[in-house]
């Protein structure tokens, strides 16, 4: 019995997950666990039942007269209605078990049933009898709503298949795998038809607990007034409007709802709910009646009393602990004519403890009634049901042929998309149709005038081709989009297809690669497959890089064949296009030096659109963007200008962080909306690092940093072609102890003499050391590294050193040998030395000049932790320079005096001071910061 009621639970799970349209997995989890208590539960009330109910007449007249239905008073004799069998799980209809009186709101005819979908049909009164027993053994929680489940069903009426599966059971067809099948598809079916007539027209809603009278009589008149609201709403086929209304009060029908309600405290309410509810409770009633209702449990001595005793047993069957009795029709017919021991395929079983206490027993009953041993009642052995054997033979092969069909039907392409088994060699582009996810227009780029202007030339072909091919021009068949990170190069391509309306495939470079060769060149044919079949269209190939590295380059290092295959593949479909097909291809790449030439010449991407990191107008126009996303006061034109010169050297992508950080911080201080401070606190952070507080410096360490950084300070404020220094900061921040930060502006080119004072300005720190300490720390190492890179810079590639020349030797740390001759290595390192003695002499002079003023800066450093621009003026008085007008227009430098003569005299000039022809510094950054960690060696 055991085993029939795991079978039970486990039916009612997969029933469970058959609901899965529309159940959560942890709602299947949630019920299945519920219901496995529920069917040990239902066993655990049946056994006390089977001894205490006795054979009392039915508790009504049922209207279905089926055999053994009419129960005859307890105590009649032979020819008995019904062996002495005191089991409540009877299958007629109201049997000796029925519920009492008290739900008698069954015994009525089920309030207004819904019309029949094609193939259904209305439970009979004896299904309904026994679909209310089977349901009463489920646990007190699961009750109340099996009742309206119950009445549902009424209402509803389940799939025919269900009612002819109960059907074939009673004639005693075991059921088949297809019977599971279609039992499956029909309590899908069924709770999926409740659950959607329980979502429109509340059909399961009302009390929770039965309805006291006063109750009761509200829930009836609400119901019938429900009914005349729905029979109205059918007849009022004109008034459109006046349907809308009667719907509506037929919905409010819970409004008569007692105060407790199902609904109000249920902490699973929802649909998902009460489906899988329904599914379990359908599951469980469907598995009673058709692996149930074949077969009653007897005691032995029942066994013994009504049907060995009296000769009516033909066979036993032992099937593990339980033991089937089969009786001799006909004879049983005799002496229990109305019995449903009569029917086809009904039996009785009873447990064992053991086969062989089962035989011991068998025999000594035997033997007592003397049955001669050529007569004894035959007993045979049987292993496990047919269904589980089935279940053994082909469960695992069916749960391999499941995993594999759900392993290559996941993701959107199904066996052949790129998510399946199969789809390795499809193509990972991810479409964007311009209707759904493609908002993106070149308004929503900023700054990135000439880009835009670039790629305009490809929207206007894909919108009005004829336009360029009537005068015979060939269409650029793509452009390479290349500059540093984030500087919104994938954003252009795809305000590219926003603009243009045609579907838009984005797909990485690194995509295309897998550890399978020849997968990445068949991507690339897939992808350029879909896009011919979507034409026009645009393809954007991000990090093209990754594909499209030179393989001459590669060659060295041993190539590297998967990836040159899909490099040549991209190039042969490229090649492949014909003129008149609007394919545009677009690349993105951070490292355009490396690509391979075949990838840049024309007819493949021919153009090729720098995008750098976005000039003072740029960046005011990207924050003009980004400011209109948050909730500000500030004045935008003079914000996002002020904002911009704070941010020299900041792409796209940084700005966008910053305005958000500002949104964060000003959240954090529950601000109601976002100011100046929030912002340039926000830039701060991302440039410089978070704020470390945490990190408390001993007295000493913390004089030597307020020294340091005082150093910096005087350095920026006495050299005329020093950056404006903006503020001096001893707090720890990222990496550093203190900090000096300063606006160095869009440099573009830089002269020998702003070289030489951004190198003095850098060494200002660990020379201020020397002066005021007896010894130096290690906090400068940074700034000697900074120095170092641009003395070298200038000797070998800027042309800055008259012994080396203009000559420009590339460093390049991954070749062994070195581009130049030992002699030309000892001549770049004496000048490189001669150029920092240089700069240190040229600082140390002016800070010695300037002790007492770097003694002011550093005292008040260190009774205030931090000072800006004004905190300056006030303690040295004006800058001796004029400082760049965009720095003056936000940072209030307009009223300065005009440039007084440079206290220290012109700087000695270079020989011949030539400005270099090669790129110029990198970017400058926006902050400076000076002092290094203290662990920094
Ligand atoms: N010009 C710009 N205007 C507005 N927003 C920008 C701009 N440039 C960058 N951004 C912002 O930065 C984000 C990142 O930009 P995008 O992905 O286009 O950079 P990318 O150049 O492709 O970077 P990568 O080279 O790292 O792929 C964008 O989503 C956008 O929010």
């Amino acid at each position: 019995m055991s085993t029939v009621l795991r079978r039970s639970a486990g039916l009612v799970r997969i029933a469970g997950y058959s609901l899965s349209n529309s159940n959560t997995a942890r709602a299947t989890l949630r019920t299945s666990r519920l219901l496995r208590t529920t069917s040990s539960a239902a066993w655990v009330t049946q056994r006390p039942r089977c001894y205490s109910a006795d054979s009392k007449p039915p508790s009504r007249q049922p209207k279905n007269n089926n055999e053994g239905d009419k129960k005859k008073p307890a105590g009649s004799k032979t020819p008995q209605s019904e062996p002495q069998v005191k089991n409540s799980a009877s299958p007629g209809p109201a049997g000796d078990n029925a519920p009492p009186k008290e739900s008698n709101s069954n015994d009525s005819e089920p309030r207004d049933r819904f019309p029949l979908p094609d193939g259904w049909v209305y439970v009979s009164d004896e299904q309904y009898e026994a679909l209310r027993r089977a349901t009463s053994m489920i646990p007190a929680f699961f009750s109340v709503r099996d009742q309206k489940v119950l009445e549902a069903i009424r209402r509803t009426g389940v799939p025919k298949e269900m009612i002819e599966l109960v059907e074939k059971s009673k004639k005693g067809e075991a059921p088949g795998l297809g019977d599971v099948g279609k039992l499956m598809k029909s309590v899908n079916a069924l709770s999926k038809r409740i659950s959607d007539l329980d979502t429109k027209k509340d059909i399961m809603g009302g009390p929770q607990n039965p309805p006291s009278s006063k109750q009761s009589k509200s829930y009836q008149e609400a119901s019938s007034e429900q009914r005349q609201n729905e029979n109205r709403g059918q007849r009022g086929g004109q008034q459109g409007s006046k349907r809308g209304d009667t719907k509506f009060e037929s919905n409010n029908f819970n409004s008569n709802k007692p105060p407790f309600s199902y609904s109000d405290n249920n902490p699973f309410k929802g649909n998902d709910w009460i489906t899988t509810v329904i599914g379990s409770v359908i599951a469980y009633w469907i598995y009673n009646s058709i692996f149930e209702e074949g077969g009653r449990e007897i005691t032995w001595q029942e066994l013994r009393k009504n049907f060995l005793d009296r000769g009516l047993v033909e066979k036993m069957v032992v099937m593990g602990h339980m033991v089937r009795v089969e009786l001799n029709r006909e004879a049983t017919q005799s002496v229990y004519p109305d019995s449903a021991a009569v029917r086809p395929g009904f039996y009785y079983y009873f447990s064992i403890a053991s086969i062989d206490a089962f035989e011991r027993r068998l025999d000594e009953a035997q033997n007592e009634l003397q049955i001669p041993s050529s007569d004894r009642i035959p007993v045979s052995y049987a292993g496990d049901s047919s269904f589980k054997q089935l279940l053994f033979a082909f469960g695992p092969t069916l749960l391999l042929v499941g995993l594999l069909l759900y392993a290559s039907r996941r993701g959107p392409g199904g066996a052949g998309g790129s998510n399946g088994i199969f789809g390795f060699g499809k193509s990972k582009a991810k479409r964007f149709s311009h209707e759904t996810a493609i908002k993106v227009k070149f308004a929503d780029v900023a700054g990135l005038d000439e880009a835009k202007q670039e790629i305009m030339e490809f929207v206007s072909f894909l919108k009005k081709p004829d336009k360029f091919q009537r005068l015979g021009a060939k269409i650029p068949r793509g452009a390479i989009l290349a500059g540093p990170p984030g500087t919104g190069k994938t954003l252009l391509a795809k305000a590219t297809a926003g603009e243009s309306g045609v579907p838009f495939f984005s797909v990485s470079g690194s995509e295309f690669v897998e550890m399978f060769v020849g997968v990445g060149a068949s991507r690339v044919r897939d992808l350029f497959a879909t896009a011919r079949r979507n034409a026009p269209c645009i393809i954007f190939i991000d990090e093209i890089d990754a594909i499209g590295r030179s393989r001459a380059e590669g060659q060295r290092f041993g190539g590297n064949d998967e990836r040159e295959a899909t490099l040549n593949q991209i190039l042969t479909e490229m090649d492949g296009f014909n003129t008149s097909e609007q394919i545009v291809v677009l690349a993105g790449t951070n490292r355009v030096d490396i690509l391979d030439k075949a990838l840049m010449r024309p007819g493949r991407f021919d153009r090729h659109i720098n995008i750098d990191a976005p000039t003072m107008a740029g960046r005011q126009d990207i924050f003009k963007v980004y400011l209109k996303k948050i909730v500000t006061n500030e004045e935008h034109e003079y914000l996002s200008g002020r904002l911009a010169s704070l941010t020299p050297g900041f792409a796209g992508a940084d700005i966008a962080n910053c305005v958000n950080e500002a949104a964060l911080i000003a959240a954090r201080n529950n601000a109601p909306s976002v100011t100046l401070e929030h912002f340039e606190q926000a830039i701060e952070r991302v440039i410089g690092g978070l704020e470390r507080k945490s990190l408390v410096l001993n007295p000493e360490e913390k004089k030597t940093v307020a020294y340091h950084e005082a150093g910096h300070a005087i350095c920026g404020w006495y050299f005329r072609y020093a950056d404006p220094l903006l503020k001096v900061s001893i707090i720890p921040r990222g990496k550093g102890l203190g900090y000096a930060q300063y606006l160095p502006g869009d440099a573009y080119l830089m002269t020998y003499n702003q070289l030489m004072d951004r190198m003095a300005m850098t060494l200002g720190g660990r020379i201020s050391e020397e002066i005021h300490f007896p010894t130096v720390t290690t906090g400068a190492s940074d700034d000697f590294s900074k120095v170092t890179q641009m003395a070298t810079a200038m000797v070998t590639q800027w042309g800055m050193s008259d012994k080396v020349g203009p000559l420009y030797f590339q460093n390049d740390d991954t070749k062994i040998h070195k581009p130049f001759s030992e002699t030309t290595g000892q001549a770049i390192d004496a000048e490189v030395k001669r150029i920092v003695e240089q700069a240190y002499k040229q600082c140390k002079d002016l800070l010695v000049e300037k002790k007492k003023e770097i003694g002011i800066i550093a005292e008040e450093l260190l009774r205030k932790e931090m000072l800006v621009r004004d905190d300056m003026v006030r303690l040295l008085g004006p800058r001796p320079f004029n400082d760049r007008e965009d720095f003056n227009k936000y940072f209030g430098g307009e009223a300065r005096p005009g440039p007084t003569p440079d206290p220290k005299g012109p700087l000695t000039p270079p020989p011949t001071p030539e400005l270099p022809d090669t790129p110029g510094p990198p970017p400058s950054p926006a902050i400076f910061k000076e002092l290094d960690s203290k662990d920094t060696r």
